[in-house]
Formats: C-alpha cells, sequence, structure tokens
C-alpha cells in the first residue's frame, strides 16, 4: 500500500486510528480463555468490532512471541483476518547488522505479509535499508518515543547542536522515501511533534500514546497533520480492553468510535 492509497482510506473512513492489538492473556475476557486460541478469538471479535472505523492494525509482537509458537500462530491468524484493504503494523523495534536485518525483514514481510514493520535506528543506515529492499513494504521508524525513557538518548543534544532525534530524522531522509518510511512520534510529546513535522514535512507519523498514557489527540493534530493527514494515530489499552466482560468488542468499538469522532472533526479543521 503506498501512500496516496492510504490517505484515500482516510478519507473514506474519515478516520486516521490505528488500533493496537496488545492482547494479553490476563487481560482478555476470562469467558474466552475455554476456547482453542483465545487470543485470535479476542482479536478476531475486535476486528469485526473496529474495521470500519480503523485504517491500520498494530499487534505489538512482544505479546505474541511471549506466548512461545502458539503466540506466532495466533499473531498469523490475526494478520490473515485483516481485511486487505486496512495497514498492517508489525510492531517490532526491531534493527541489527545488515543480514540480520534482512532476515528480519523476511519474517515479517515473507512469512508474514506485513504492510510495514517499527525499526530502531540506533545501528544506523545498514541496519535499516534491508527493510527498505522490499517492494510496497515500509519502515516506521522510531524518532520520538512516548516514553518517559526517550529523554534519556532522544533529547540529548548533538555535537552538532541538534537533538538526537533530529539528527535521526535529517540523516535518515534519504534512506526512503514518503512512500516506504514512516516516523514514530509519541502523542504525549505534544508540540515538539510539530517540531518533528518542521524536518519531515510529508511523511506519515505513527502517533502512540492516547488514550492510556494520556496524550491529546488534539495537540497531535494540531502540530503534526499536514495535507495527506500524515498521521497514524494508535490507542491498544484504551480500546481493545474498554470492558473485561462478554460485551468487550462493543465496548471497544465505542472507544473507536470516540476516538474516530473526533477524528472527523479534526480532518476537517487541520488536514489541509
Ligand atoms: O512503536 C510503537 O508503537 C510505540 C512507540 C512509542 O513511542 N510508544 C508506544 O507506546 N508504542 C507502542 O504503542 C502501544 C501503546 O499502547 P497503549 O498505551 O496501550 O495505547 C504499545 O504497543 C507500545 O509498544
Amino acid at each position: 500500500m503506498n501512500k496516496a492509497a492510504l490517505f484515500e482510506q482516510i478519507q473514506k473512513k474519515q478516520s486516521f486510528l490505528c488500533v493496537g492489538l496488545d492482547t494479553d492473556l490476563s487481560k482478555i475476557p476470562s469467558h474466552l480463555l475455554v476456547l482453542d486460541d483465545p487470543i485470535f478469538e479476542f482479536n478476531k471479535q475486535i476486528i469485526d468490532a473496529t474495521a470500519d472505523l480503523a485504517v491500520a492494525y498494530k499487534p505489538n509482537i512482544a505479546f505474541y512471541e511471549a506466548l512461545g509458537a502458539k503466540g506466532w500462530e495466533s499473531l498469523k491468524k490475526t494478520l490473515d483476518y485483516i481485511p486487505q484493504e486496512i495497514f498492517t503494523i508489525a510492531d517490532a523495534k526491531r534493527g541489527d547488522i545488515g543480514n540480520t536485518s534482512g532476515l528480519y525483514a523476511k519474517a515479517f514481510f515473507e512469512q508474514m505479509d506485513f504492510d510495514s514493520i517499527t525499526v530502531a535506528p540506533y545501528m544506523g543506515v545498514d541496519s535499516v535499508k534491508p527493510f527498505l529492499a522490499f517492494e510496497d513494504k515500509w519502515v516506521i521508524l522510531l524518532a520520538l518515543t512516548s516514553n518517559e525513557g526517550s529523554a534519556d538518548f532522544q533529547l540529548i543534544e548533538s555535537k552538532y547542536g541538534k537533538p538526537l532525534f533530529q539528527e535521526v530524522l535529517e540523516k535518515s531522509l534519504d534512506w526512503g522515501n514518503t512512500d516506504n518510511m514512516m516516523y514514530v512520534v509519541g502523542a504525549t510529546r505534544g508540540e515538539k511533534i510539530g517540531e518533528v513535522r518542521a524536518i519531515v514535512p510529508d511523511h506519515f507519523f505513527l502517533v502512540p500514546g492516547v488514550g492510556a498514557q494520556g496524550g491529546s489527540l488534539e495537540e497531535v493534530a494540531k502540530y503534526g497533520m499536514n495535507a495527506s493527514c500524515g498521521l497514524l494515530v494508535n490507542s491498544s489499552r484504551g480500546i481493545i480492553y474498554a470492558s473485561k466482560g462478554q460485551d468487550f468488542a462493543s465496548a471497544a468499538r465505542q472507544e473507536a468510535q470516540k476516538l474516530q469522532e473526533e477524528m472527523k472533526d479534526l480532518l476537517t479543521r487541520y488536514c489541509h
């Protein structure tokens, strides 16, 4: 899927919502636990309840690999169940020396058919490029993350007098293009999103941190939206764990719908 197709879907659904499938056996409703594959059953119902409101799904790989072979199976079934036109993100935060990155890319782009993968930039160009060798696939590079520890390195001033996240953005600009690279920018960083947008005006951002981490959707749109929307805003726990009961899927839909309605309004105000 290219940038134009992604924007088309955003316009059609009036949404830039990414639903995070951070599916945890200890948090899903107990009535599902008797089933053969509770993780997949949970995801399936969440997808059924939100597919018309979401433009992307982001399974966080940790939640699946923590369960061993069975977890990978649930992940594959989930990925195959997601409707074709919806963008998929393997939130794996990979990146290693070139030949190893190439195999991570094969795992997520060939063994599984994800549209994109989150990648850590720390090891530099040769750790990122192998992911970009796959046609129609995307790298989502960590730029300014939502967590408290992001200040430990990302905000440190480099020898050129710029914060490290800025070096990451500037340096990586010519590694890919706006049809195969996005950047992670946390919703908890408010006006800093504007600083990132000034450096990379045309790229899409994956923005986690609304919902459970308290980031403001309004601020994200105000500082980050561009003429092609340029945003995929993720919420995981805030949507998928809206209820622990039999009504978990409809409760998830309600939360997703609240965000979508706000997004519709924000698209009208800021997407130009
Ligand atoms: O790459 C990510 O998706 C990510 C980057 C970041 O800076 N912060 C962040 O929270 N995430 C992920 O986004 C999701 C946030 O989940 P909730 O806080 O439950 O909405 C988790 O899967 C995180 O791993």
